[in-house]
């Protein structure tokens, strides 16, 4: 069978990023999507953003919707405290699988734990399933489409707390429209615009942070 590009990513870390350092692995990704084949990780100049946010919000716990390859997961992990948990959910089966490989490779696995399925399934399972009360933080970075549905699913299970952040990835490119819309007019949220780029390209995007304050 012909090897996929994600699977091109994965070997291409394998043999090239350091196994146990997630910085050189997140490096690593990086420095292959923009050199050899363009992937829709959050890169490195969203993933300063991200960054950022992570360091000022210290969560403890996390949820992440659309593992992909693991690079967010990696990129994430490597800055929470010992004891913090992130849960990524991912629908595809073969993104899960080597996101799971790339995960253990960057040797974060103790802190990240790769749910498969659909998010509209699994999120309605946290709290009784995977044991969480509320969440300190939410990456949506999944489908454009489910955004605002996950949102009011997060909101009708009470998933949120006061002070729980909400990032957004490609709120421009490929764009939310509808959440953006929604959250910017509902005053249970304080939104922040991020501006900045499609990943590895020069094409206008940007991320949207929304704060829940009850
Ligand atoms: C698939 C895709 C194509 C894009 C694009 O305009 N270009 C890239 C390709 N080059 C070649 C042209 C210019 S942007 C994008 C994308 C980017 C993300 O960060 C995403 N994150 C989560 N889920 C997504 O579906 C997702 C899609
Ligand atoms: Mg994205």
């Amino acid at each position: 069978m012909a090897q996929s590009k994600e699977e091109r990513i994965l070997n291409f870390v394998l043999q090239n990023a350091v196994r146990g350092d997630p910085q050189s692995v997140v490096d690593t990704i990086d420095k292959y999507c923009s050199q050899k084949e363009w992937a829709m990780n959050v890169g490195d100049e969203k993933g300063l953003i991200l960054d950022k946010i992570l360091e000022e919000t210290k969560p403890s716990v996390l949820l992440e919707l659309g593992t992909y390859c693991g690079y967010s997961a990696v990129r994430t992990a490597r800055l929470l405290k010992p004891s913090a948990r992130l849960l990524t959910i991912e629908f595809n089966p073969a993104f899960a699988a080597i996101a799971r490989q790339m995960i253990e490779f960057a040797g974060v696995q103790d802190k990240v734990k790769i749910l498969e399925g659909p998010s509209e399934t699994i999120i309605p399972q946290l709290k009784k399933k995977h044991e969480v009360d509320t969440l300190d933080f939410v990456f949506l970075d999944h489908w454009k489409d489910r955004y605002l549905p996950d949102t009011i699913l997060l909101l009708d299970h009470g998933l949120l707390r006061k002070g729980s952040v909400i990032l957004a990835d490609n709120v421009i490119c490929p764009g939310a429209p509808e959440f953006i819309k929604y959250i910017r007019n509902n005053n249970s949220f304080e939104c922040t615009n991020y501006p900045s780029h499609v990943e590895y390209m020069k094409v206008k995007d940007a991320m949207e942070k929304a704060v829940f304050v009850g």
